[in-house]
């Protein structure tokens, strides 16, 4: 059995823009939905909220449905045994949060990739290896995986070039949220200084020819980092869309 293709990696290689979406929601029903409605990545995140490792297992099956979207897993923290369970279970892109300096992201790449180019320990019965399967896993599973790092504080910030060049990381993910928490804004990823450092980040990751990818519920803020480059731009969150969508119906109908 061939190994299946990263088309989200492929994507960012060919510098095609990919449009994604946050699932937070821990049911593979709402991750399904998802990936339903044309998204090209959608965040299995298990950083925030209630996901846990063994949640993100049925998300990424039920996005397995649906071969024009790519599942990208958020695990909780860079951790090589956390990488190790997320990769076993067929999670073909990883996005790190808290990514602060080059050590921590070249110790991201080792966790990815089996020895003697990393520390990835070795099972045989997985689904990355589509049980077995996949002829050669262990020599091939890196031409497929893809690894995104966060950069989402100030002292981040300032060592992005360092962080991002790393050979193996495929992208860099802004965080505004973080980011602008961390400059002494929080809760104000709008705030005029978090915005120019988002988009200074945005044109520094095109000099360095790395693929740079932002989450922002603001469209004309979206359409604007699309515009400087972004090559994976996230729009929405699966509950705001859930809050946002209940609450038109209560306007709209009130207590009739
Ligand atoms: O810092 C950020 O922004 C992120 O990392 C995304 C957040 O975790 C969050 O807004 C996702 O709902």
């Amino acid at each position: 059995m061939e190994n299946p293709v990263n088309r989200f990696k492929a994507g960012l290689r060919e510098g095609r823009h990919q449009l994604g979406v946050w699932n937070a929601i821990p049911h593979p029903t709402v991750t399904e939905c998802l990936a339903a409605c044309g998204f090209d990545w959608i965040v299995i995140d298990t950083e925030h909220g209630a996901m846990e490792v063994t949640d993100a297992l049925p998300a990424l099956q039920a996005v397995a449905g649906y071969p024009a979207a790519s599942a990208v897993v958020r695990p909780a923290i860079n951790d090589w045994v956390l990488i190790k369970r997320h990769l076993d279970q067929g999670a073909q892109t990883l996005m790190l949060p808290y990514v602060q300096s080059r050590d921590e992201a070249e110790a991201a790449v080792r966790a990815m990739r089996y020895p003697p180019r990393g520390l990835r320990g070795v099972a045989g019965m997985t689904r990355a290896s589509r049980y077995g399967l996949v002829e050669d896993y262990s020599h091939r599973a890196e031409d497929e995986l893809c690894l995104i790092l966060q950069v989402e504080t100030a002292a981040a910030l300032d060592r992005l070039e360092e962080i991002a060049t790393v050979e193996g990381v495929d992208g860099i993910f802004i965080g505004p949220a973080d980011l602008s928490a961390s400059m002494g804004y929080p809760g104000q990823p709008e705030h005029p200084a978090v915005v120019a450092a988002i988009e200074g980040a945005i044109a520094r990751l095109k000099a360095v020819g790395v693929p740079s990818g932002i989450l922002t519920l603001d469209p004309d803020f979206a359409r604007r980092c699309i515009a400087l480059g972004t090559g994976f731009t996230a729009v929405g969150v699966d509950m705001l869309s859930l809050r946002n969508g209940a609450m038109g119906l209560v306007e709209a109908f009130g207590n009739a």
